[in-house]
């Protein structure tokens, strides 16, 4: 028997989409299985709402730009390149998506949706740039990039290199929400707010782009918020949440409450700019929008969630 339809947004993890290898085919390939997976959702009957990250992809796109800029020829800038991201992603998505629902032998169209969140113009992020995007670098190879790019800002990541960062406003609406609404009444699944949308402040009738990566994760629970979403799914590389994250007495979270979490948060349990806001997108969503379910798994663990809710379920309380 199918279970009710229930409306989820789906954020997508770096894993669902790039491996070391960085090129259109490695990609595309990659989301082959994602949309595998993804299909499962639609088998059972809920509705989907799909995003995505763009943090390598945006980076090397600006990378490209910045190599092959002429006058005549300008480099785009970050908005524009953050909108350039969210055709091509949303490209390879239509496209595996397309290919999964027809194996499966679901009639259903997917379309991109092209989408503006709002941020304010005075948020703190715009003077700290924190959203690492592109490529990881060397001590040696980030001494080069700051001596060709000294206007930009780059930190180490977590022992793992140098990467450059930018800034990273907080959304505050959605244009295109009623937009998205539209689509899933119409039984389209909408691949929206893609790299955490293109950052855009409101001045009188017009919105006007601001350079800046929002957090896909903070962006995909705006959107979950003002669609009425029953879950907001966040797919990331591990199946749960854990407290002592790789210590030897790490423990999984699988049912956890806004005051748990709180808790948590205080203790440092999260790790900035990685598993921290995605709690902080689960306890927006769930706080926001009482009726709603955040949850926090891998996409290889979908087909568990999906037969027995297996993950980190957060919930108001
Ligand atoms: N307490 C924690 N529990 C689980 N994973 C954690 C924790 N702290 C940090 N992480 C790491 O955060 C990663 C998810 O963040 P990230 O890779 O930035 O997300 P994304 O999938 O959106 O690209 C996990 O794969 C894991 O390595
Ligand atoms: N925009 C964004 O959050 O991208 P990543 O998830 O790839 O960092």
């Amino acid at each position: 028997m199918k279970k009710m339809s229930r409306k989820i947004v789906v954020a997508l993890g770096g894993n669902a989409i790039l491996s070391d290898d960085a090129s259109a085919a490695a990609q595309q390939e990659a989301l082959k299985a994602t949309a595998k997976q993804l299909v499962k959702f639609v088998q059972q009957g809920d509705q989907l709402v799909v995003s995505h990250g763009n943090g390598p992809q945006v980076g090397n796109l600006l990378l490209q730009q910045a190599a092959g800029s002429t006058p005549k020829n300008p480099a785009m800038p970050l908005d524009t390149a953050v909108a350039m991201t969210q055709g091509s992603m949303g490209y390879w998505l239509e496209n595996a998506l397309g290919t999964a629902l027809a194996d499966a032998g679901i009639q259903q169209d997917v379309a991109t949706v092209v989408t503006q969140v709002l941020v304010d113009a005075d948020d703190p992020a715009f003077k700290n740039p924190s959203k690492p995007i592109g490529p990881f670098y060397t001590a040696d190879e980030v001494a080069v990039e700051r001596q060709n790019h000294p206007g930009y800002t780059y930190v180490e990541d977590a022992g793992r290199g140098y990467r450059r960062v930018v800034a990273s406003p907080k959304p505050t609406g959605i244009k295109e929400a009623n937009v998205v609404n539209q689509l899933v009444a119409a039984n389209v699944i909408p691949v929206s707010v893609g790299g955490g949308g293109v950052p855009v402040v409101q001045e009188g009738h017009q919105l006007v782009g601001r350079e800046a990566v929002i957090d896909k994760d903070f962006a995909s629970e705006k959107l979950a918020e003002l669609i009425g979403a029953d879950l907001l799914i966040i797919l990331t590389a591990v199946d749960h949440v854990f407290v002592n994250f790789n210590q030897p007495n790490q423990k999984q979270l699988t049912h956890v409450t806004v005051a748990e979490l709180n808790d948590y948060m205080a203790d440092g349990q999260f790790a900035k700019g990685s598993m921290l806001p995605k709690i902080q997108a689960a306890i927006d969503f769930v706080q926001n929008h009482p009726a709603g379910k955040a949850v926090i798994t891998s996409l290889d663990n979908v087909d568990q969630f999906l037969k027995t809710g297996d993950g980190t379920i957060i919930s108001r309380n």
